[in-house]
């Protein structure tokens, strides 16, 4: 439980005046060359928190040009010494938790008790590659046929790309930057233009840390097409690396197919929450409440459908609304705050409509289904049962704090359900038998399952979709491996006279 006191208005403007306002580019903050700045609003109160220079296409080919300059020298800077300044930000994120976490309740509205666990989860990238760094083995052997010996080496891909979302404003950045770091590549970063103010403390860290200037540049911008496009055509670019929906991801991938530009795509989700006839219904509800309402439901992982066992739906659906009816909704830096604002009016327009949808399909609303009044962008936990297959909100992403619930017989049908869409990120299935579980792994069309759980976030763990939810995978072994790329050396027969 929440034990901490509201933050007062004073502790939220001295936060603040510690985040830096300008483009890191090669080692030095400075103003957009327009001249231009950007508000960023507080979407629980739609108050400016903060104006931060707004950078354009100068500044793009000026923090490439830092980029790539920088490139040769700090890949040969040693890989301990590299694990060591990441070593050192986790350090420093962790002695600010209380910091950070209050910048992304502020900037983006989630309740400061999940801020600081994505605090948590966003540090912990910067100790796995800390210690990742190290690992980037290559190989010697002798070729099958004795004449050769073939060396197998990793070398950084070069100069990155690094295109972020607004919902985890930390853990997103650092789950790309931290194997950036590791792998000896240098970047720029388009941080999220609803949530740049994270990134902006985040690179100021990494410069405390010990980060040479020109490793990491960063350019917020109101103009993320235009800013970055031109990059995407810079042959000196090596590698894109985007998070974000599968809409934009769809658009940056046909542009780096111009330069065959390395990419990795971290999409769009539409996760299935499969309730077995045998499953403990707590457990599941517990579950449900963890993948449905953290981060108010604004989670590429979120379970958007839950698919449950015809038997348990209506005790699954009264416990579910009992335990949604707890959540306080209220600003993130309230004490008794449990669900914060949505992004913005476009995205809790879009939340209603699909709830709107639904109901005119025939599912029940069982609670909630509607903006709460007031200032700010929040909507009402949210509860339908009985959704019709077919209706819209079963194919989208809701991004918002509703769970609709569809109902099916057999283990079959939950399969067919729950594979029925163009994406496959994550499945939650709950049950007590571990060979079904186990069977569903194998015949679900996603990149992770959550097995009786309902978060499965860890960055020791790789992290990615199958189908329209994305290429590659961030965290875990696999991280590392999207900045590195395989020089294969042949030698001549070393017997040889
Ligand atoms: N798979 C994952 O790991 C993961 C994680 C978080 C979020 N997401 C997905 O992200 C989406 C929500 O985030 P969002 O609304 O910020 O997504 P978005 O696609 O609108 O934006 C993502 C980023 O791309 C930038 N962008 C938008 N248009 C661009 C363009 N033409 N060129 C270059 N950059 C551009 C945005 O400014 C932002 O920084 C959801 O679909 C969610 O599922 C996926
Ligand atoms: O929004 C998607 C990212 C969620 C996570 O990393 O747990």
């Amino acid at each position: 439980m929440n034990t901490q006191p509201t933050v007062t208005a004073e502790r939220e403007s001295a936060m603040l005046a510690t985040v830096p306002t300008g483009l890191l580019i090669d080692g030095h903050w400075r103003p957009a060359a327009s001249g231009k700045t950007f508000d960023i609003e507080d979407p629980a109160t739609g108050k400016v928190l903060l104006s931060i220079a707004d950078a354009g296409p100068e500044d793009a080919a000026s923090a490439l040009d830092a980029a790539a300059s920088a490139q040769d020298s700090w890949a040969k800077v040693s890989p301990r010494e590299r694990g060591e300044i990441l070593r050192r930000a986790f350090e420093i994120v962790t002695a600010r938790a209380e910091d950070f976490a209050l910048l992304m309740t502020l900037e983006m509205g989630k309740p400061l008790e999940e801020a600081r666990g994505e605090v948590t989860y966003g540090a912990e990238f910067l100790r796995w590659f800390s210690e990742e760094a190290v690992r980037a083995f290559g190989r010697y052997s002798v070729s099958p046929d004795g004449k050769s010996r073939m060396l197998v080496t990793k070398k950084p891909v070069g100069p990155c790309l690094l295109i972020t979302p607004w919902n985890f404003p930390l853990a997103m950045a650092t789950r790309k930057i931290a194997p950036a770091v590791a792998a000896g590549c240098t970047m720029v970063l388009k941080s999220a233009n609803l949530t740049p103010l994270t990134s902006q403390l985040f690179a100021a860290v990494m410069v405390e840390a010990g980060l040479p200037a020109g490793v990491l540049n960063v350019i917020p911008t109101s103009t993320a097409g235009a800013t970055t496009g031109p990059l995407i055509k810079d042959s000196r670019l090596r590698k894109l690396s985007f998070t974000g929906s599968t809409e934009v991801g769809r658009r940056l991938l046909a542009d780096a197919s111009e330069t065959v530009l390395r990419t990795s795509m971290e999409l769009g989700g539409n996760a299935p929450f499969v309730v077995f006839e045998d499953a403990d219904v707590d457990a599941a509800v517990a579950g449900a409440m963890l993948a449905k309402l953290r981060n108010m439901g604004e989670a590429c992982t979120a379970a958007n459908r839950f698919i449950v066992h015809e038997s348990v739906a209506q005790e699954f659906a009264k416990k579910f609304a009992a335990k949604m009816a707890e959540m306080t909704t209220a600003r993130g830096t309230q004490a008794e705050s449990k669900v914060g604002p949505l992004i913005d009016a476009k995205s809790r327009d879009k939340v209603h409509e699909l709830v709107t949808d639904a109901v005119r399909d025939g599912a029940v609303l069982i609670m909630g289904g509607a903006p709460v009044e007031g200032p700010g962008y929040f909507y009402q936990p949210t509860l339908l049962l009985d959704v019709r297959e077919g209706t819209r909100i079963l194919s989208e992403e809701i991004f918002g704090p509703v769970a609709p619930i569809i109902t099916f017989v057999t283990e079959d049908e939950a399969v067919r359900l729950a594979n029925n869409t163009d994406y496959g990120l994550v499945a939650y299935v709950f049950t007590k038998d571990l060979n079904r579980g186990l069977r569903m792994g194998e015949r679900l069309e996603t990149g992770m399952l959550g097995l009786n759980a309902g978060v499965i976030s860890n960055a020791a763990a790789p992290f990615g979709g199958v189908k329209q939810s994305g290429l590659g995978r961030e965290g875990g072994l696999e991280g590392i491996e999207e900045y590195l790329y395989t020089q294969y050396i042949g030698i001549a027969d070393p017997y040889a006279s």
